[in-house]
């Protein structure tokens, strides 16, 4: 069959890639707030396990639009979700498209069904970005591997944390990524941002084929499965609570939960709502304001492998509230 060719208008598009708690969603919000400075337009997709909604709620003031894919794994379960929400933001007239993957995601399936769907989606130039948290890279055992399959198709990485890790460990982190990714770019939020505003300031053409390749014979790299390990937990929790109980329960739960997340009314601030973290260990001390739309009920999530919803549920109905309830 011959295939015509075609001339057609592109938009950039930019998928973020990292480990849980790496700095995914902070990097989004840098990108998002240096587009809306020069009046650009950004679609957003997000597919961050069952939570997709709470990191949503956190960024809607700087997006034109915001996709939730809440399908743990957006390259096996939730593909055809994210197929229909890119295609969806193809008919937008907005600039630029921003993908946010959830933290134990392979990006391979994914980078390849853009490719293979470029005449579907119009999105050019296509740019990977992996985060790497500089105090947990390469230390994570058998989740290395999940962690190198997030970079290997990147084009460009950032270090997060670095300012939190020796010299010494820096240096070693930055020559370890130079020889895994050669060809890739180091930036910084800030750089990139830049970089995206004038991406999404000049207009791509490109010649694209008429032919549309199916997208069934996507590879899954050999660690694929770790990626499957992860489950989330879902509780929501309607009463207003204190904060340095919140605080108390992030510090309480089971070592397994390697991310937690809750999205929480105050029994002392009815002027906005707050996004309370724990990323492995670490509980930042301070929470982030969410303006109240009221479109996300207030609920935590919970991340790990081999999570126990009852005993999390319990945990959080003695520190929290008994109104507590799995979602
Ligand atoms: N000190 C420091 N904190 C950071 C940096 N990047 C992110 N953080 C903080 O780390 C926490 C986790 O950041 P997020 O951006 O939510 O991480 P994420 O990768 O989106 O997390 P998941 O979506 O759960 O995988 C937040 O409290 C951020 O404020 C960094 O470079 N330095």
């Amino acid at each position: 069959m011959i295939s015509l060719a075609r001339v057609v208008e592109m938009r950039p598009s930019i998928l973020i890639s990292g480990f849980l708690g790496a700095g995914k969603t902070t990097l989004l919000r840098t990108l998002l707030l240096a587009l809306r400075e020069s009046d650009i337009k950004a679609d957003v997709i997000l597919n961050d396990f069952a939570n997709a909604e709470i990191d949503s709620e956190t960024l809607r003031e700087d997006a034109a639009s915001v996709e939730a894919l809440g399908a743990s794994c957006a390259c096996c379960e939730g593909m055809e979700f994210l197929v229909d929400m890119v295609t969806k933001t193809a008919q937008s007239d907005n600039t630029i498209l921003l993908t946010e993957l959830n933290g134990t995601a392979d990006p391979l399936p994914i980078v390849e069904s853009f490719t293979l769907l470029e005449n579907k989606f119009k999105l050019y130039p296509r740019w990977h970005v992996c985060v790497i948290d500089a105090r947990h890279f390469e230390q994570r055992a058998y989740h290395n591997f999940l962690e190198k399959d997030q970079l290997e198709t990147a084009s460009h990485y950032i270090i997060s944390h670095s300012e939190d890790v020796s010299p010494e460990r820096l240096r070693e982190v930055q020559d370890r990524l130079k020889s895994i990714l050669p060809a890739a770019t180091l930036t910084t939020p800030a750089k990139l941002a830049k970089s995206a505003t004038e991406l999404a300031l000049t207009k791509k053409k490109c010649v694209l084929n008429e032919q549309n390749p199916s997208p069934t014979k996507l590879k899954k790299s050999p660690y694929h499965h770790l990626s499957h390990q992860f489950t989330a937990c879902q509780i929501q929790i309607l009463e207003r609570v204190e904060h340095n109980d919140i605080l108390k329960w992030l510090e309480a739960l089971p070592e397994q939960v390697m991310r937690a997340k809750a999205l929480l009314d105050l029994k002392d601030d009815t002027e906005k709502r707050y996004l309370y973290e724990r990323i492995g260990s670490h509980i930042p001390k301070t929470p982030y304001p969410v303006p109240i739309r009221g479109t996300v009920p207030s609920s935590a999530i919970l991340i790990g492998p081999d999570l126990d919803p009852e005993a999390l549920l319990e945990l959080t109905q003695s520190h929290l509230t008994p109104d507590a309830s799995l979602i």
